[in-house]
């Protein structure tokens, strides 16, 4: 893919003989809204790992905005523009929703009042405004998971870097909260989301990437990777595509 905002060039990662991570080579496009998934175990969360740098590669490179940041540390690619989001999420319970959201904005902007306005402006975007002054601990989930993303959105980011925002949600909750991602990518961030809500997927996700057992498997856009082959079997299990495939010939017969 031209204009990469991201490059990852033959990554590997090991835990002891566990190759989670196996020679993975993608680009993500500046501007776009794409999607990484896969089987649980699949590397997944690993790979925003090292692409954020919270794990060095064992081989293999990662490239930011052009430049080498492979080994570099989070802060440091975060000051750059890159951030991610976690899959569990810990607000600092007894602080406000806008405190919250300012600790995010304060990797930029170091006076308290401009943090703070500035983080107003993050909750409306993600619409927790009528949540500015509650404690963390008084939202609900789907809060939490707003909160979150504002956390993340307060660093300015380039490129966000979510893990799984939908996991936990109510199907209507899915529905709200789609729109939010949707519009964060609308005003110029690069998104790249760790998924397994599949309609968010097909909604949302413009180029797709299939790990399974550390490797990539297949990409595309949504509808070309749920009809491979592969990835039905690496989710479904191996055989499953042919079966399939018998089972709709025998009911169209
Ligand atoms: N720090 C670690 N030490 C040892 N093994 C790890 C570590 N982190 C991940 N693993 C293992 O690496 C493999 C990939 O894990 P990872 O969390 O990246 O998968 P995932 O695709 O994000 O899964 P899920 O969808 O369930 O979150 C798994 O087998 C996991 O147990």
């Amino acid at each position: 893919m031209n204009d990469a905002l991201l490059a990852l060039s033959g990554v590997s990662r090991a835990f002891g003989g566990l190759k989670a991570v196996q020679n993975v080579s993608l680009s993500v496009r500046e501007g776009s809204l794409s999607a990484l998934i896969g089987p649980n175990g699949a590397g997944k969360t690993t790979m925003f790992a090292l692409m954020s740098g919270f794990l060095k590669p064992d081989s293999g490179t990662v490239r930011f905005a052009g430049e080498d940041i492979t080994g570099h540390e989070p802060h440091r690619n975060a000051l750059r523009g890159m951030t991610r989001t976690f899959q569990i999420v810990k607000p600092f319970a007894a602080q406000t929703v806008r405190e919250n959201i300012a600790v995010g904005v304060h990797l930029h902007e170091r006076r308290r009042g401009a943090a703070l306005a500035r983080a107003e402006a993050v909750a409306a975007q993600v619409g927790l405004a009528p949540q500015l002054d509650k404690p963390a601990s008084d939202l609900t989930v789907a809060g939490r998971k707003r909160l979150e993303l504002a956390r993340a959105l307060a660093t300015r980011p380039r490129l966000l870097l979510l893990d799984e925002v939908l996991a936990g949600l109510n199907p209507q909750e899915i529905a709200e909260m789609m729109p939010v991602v949707r519009g964060i990518a609308d005003s110029g961030v690069t998104v790249l989301m760790i998924e397994h809500v599949m309609q968010a997927v097909m909604h949302l996700a413009e180029h797709v990437w299939v790990l399974a057992q550390g490797q990539l498997i297949a990409e595309g856009s949504p509808s070309v990777v749920t009809s491979d082959d592969r990835v039905v079997e690496a989710y479904l299990g191996h055989g499953t595509a042919a079966r399939l495939r018998k089972a709709a010939a025998g009911a169209a017969a």
